[in-house]
């Protein structure tokens, strides 16, 4: 089974993602946690490249391309070959990310985006994609507190955009989740850690006791 955690900068991904990691392996599941930018070697150089503010500017195109490369290599050296394996795959972000933050942030176009990556993935799609819908002022306030708590880092080139940008996103992810209303789980993030993480393994349950497959091709067919 192969889960993706979206949402803007701040909604509460990584700790919803850690959290359904744990209750996957509570349930016997061997678990693969991971994220994008990111998840392999190239992909991690990649992920500081872009986002840090210390780097020249980044055109949008270019910034798309970098994002899609990290995803290419993150799909076949680590995804692919854990879900043949019989592994759960979760990850922290995945290609909604693109489409809301290039597609739509950077104005490159949803459907341009979407398409560069249905490449870069070989048409690799999450079984269950868990959309966390916050408004952008709450979600600021979180990155906030967590930049100012112990070992915080400082703003990355997109959390630095103005609110407007955050908006944009904000919409772009709940049009794609209405688009692909079979495959989302839209949750108010607003509320509880706890309680969005009851909501998120129920579904999960859910899924499991079903026995599901990913969408799109095997290791062999994406090259
Ligand atoms: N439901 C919640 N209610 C209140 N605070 C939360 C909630 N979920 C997460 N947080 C806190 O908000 C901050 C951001 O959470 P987290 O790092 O999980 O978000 P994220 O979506 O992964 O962020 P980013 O995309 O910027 O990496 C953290 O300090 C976390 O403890
Ligand atoms: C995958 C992906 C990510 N981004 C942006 C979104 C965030 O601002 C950062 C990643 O940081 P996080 O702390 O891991 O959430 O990168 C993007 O613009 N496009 C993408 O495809």
């Amino acid at each position: 089974m192969f889960i993706a955690f979206e949402g803007g900068d701040g909604s509460g991904k990584s700790t919803q993602a850690r959290r359904l990691a744990d209750r996957l392996r509570q349930a016997g599941r061997d678990v693969v946690l991971t994220r994008e930018p990111g998840g392999t070697d190239v992909g991690e150089r990649l992920r500081s490249l872009v986002l840090d503010p210390a780097h020249a500017p980044i055109d949008a195109v270019t910034e798309a391309l970098i994002f899609a490369a990290s995803r290419s290599a993150h799909v076949r050296q680590l995804v692919l070959p854990a879900l043949a394996a019989g592994r759960t795959v979760v990850t922290d972000r995945y290609v909604d990310s693109s489409v809301a933050y290039q597609g739509a942030g950077r104005a490159l176009g949803p459907d341009t985006v979407a398409g560069l990556n249905e490449w870069a993935t070989g048409g690799l799609h999450p079984d269950l994609t868990v959309l966390l819908d916050v408004d952008t002022a709450t979600a600021a306030e979180r990155r906030a507190a967590r930049e100012q708590a112990p070992g915080g880092a400082g703003p990355d080139r997109m959390e630095s955009e103005p609110e407007a940008f955050h908006r944009s996103i904000r919409t772009a992810f709940t049009d794609r989740a209405a688009a692909h209303p079979e495959r989302y789980l839209v949750l108010d993030a607003g509320r509880d850690v706890p309680g969005l993480a009851d909501e998120v393994w129920a579904r999960v349950e859910g899924l499991l006791g079903a026995g599901t497959t990913p969408s799109g091709p095997d290791a062999e067919s994406v090259r």
